[in-house]
């Protein structure tokens, strides 16, 4: 398809994990009503995000409360639903931080398990240590849909140029990451990230944040935002609880990807370390 609209869902995450998939839910029917057919959700929307959290609010796929509402989601409003992320445990009691991906007829057609992750520690600002209690995901995640091809990638990910860079060589029109930045590293790099991958790869690019809780231990960035393939700000939220859509054009993908073919001139061999 060569036109169409996404949304996201930027809802401020709360502690009590069955009230953020029912916001979850009446946003993502927000989006829908509002035209859009792909939704995508934040990092870790069904959990505050705070290690030590994550796996108690962890789901096993296919059984969960969250990961049901948006399979459910996708179905009933014929869209496809890029699932943030949540605490995921695998079958030997690993926790990942994953998002999942439904297609239109709800069924699952992707699953990204964060593959960097967010071990820092900013001096005067931001200390988190994911590997504490996660285990980082090994694969890249491109999903065949009826709009595209979609590269879906988390937060920390977008740090990593080399990671989108290989999913647009392997044909990658959107790249999506669910993302929580915080009120350090947000307002330095957060859209300059987005805008980055976007401009370096031309392609179209969806950052979905939560909301604000200022009541919440770690405090996200919010600002949403959609870009597109010559960088230009489609559509960014603020910090506050909102549904941001916008539209996408393939051929403006394709006319930017003509006019200046960075991709064609592309010299790997110059490269190789
Ligand atoms: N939360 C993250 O994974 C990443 C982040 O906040 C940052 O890179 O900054």
């Amino acid at each position: 398809m060569l036109v169409f609209n996404v949304g996201i869902c930027q809802l401020g995450v709360v502690a009590d994990k069955q009230s953020n998939i029912c916001k979850a839910r009446s946003m993502i029917a927000e989006a829908a009503d509002q035209g859009s057919r792909l939704v995508v959700l934040p990092e870790m929307f069904n959990c505050p995000y705070q290690s030590e959290l994550f796996s108690q609010y962890a789901e096993i796929y296919p059984e969960g409360p969250t990961i049901a509402m948006l399979a459910e989601c996708a179905e009933k409003h014929k869209v496809i639903v890029v699932g943030g992320s949540i605490p995921e445990r695998d079958e030997v009691g690993n926790i990942y931080n994953t998002c999942f991906i439904f297609n239109e007829q709800g069924k699952l057609i992707g699953r990204h398990r964060k593959v960097h992750l967010f071990d820092v520690d900013i001096k005067g600002g931001t200390v988190f240590q994911e590997s504490k209690t996660l285990v980082a995901g090994s694969s890249m995640t491109l999903v065949d849909t009826s709009l595209g091809k979609i590269g879906v990638a988390i937060c920390y990910d977008v740090r990593f140029p080399e990671l989108a860079r290989t999913m647009v060589l392997q044909g990658a029109e959107i790249l999506v990451y669910p993302g929580a930045f915080g009120p350090v590293t947000g307002p330095a790099h957060w859209e300059l990230l987005m805008r980055a991958r976007a401009v370096d790869n031309q392609v179209y690019v969806i950052g979905a944040a939560p909301a604000l809780n200022a009541a919440a231990e770690y405090k996200s960035y919010g600002h949403s935002i959609i870009v597109d393939p010559w960088a230009r700000v489609l559509a960014l939220a603020n910090e506050v609880e909102t549904v941001i859509t916008s539209k996408i054009d393939f051929r403006t993908l394709n006319r930017v990807r003509e006019e200046l073919p960075l991709l064609r001139h592309r010299k790997p061999e110059v490269y190789r370390v």
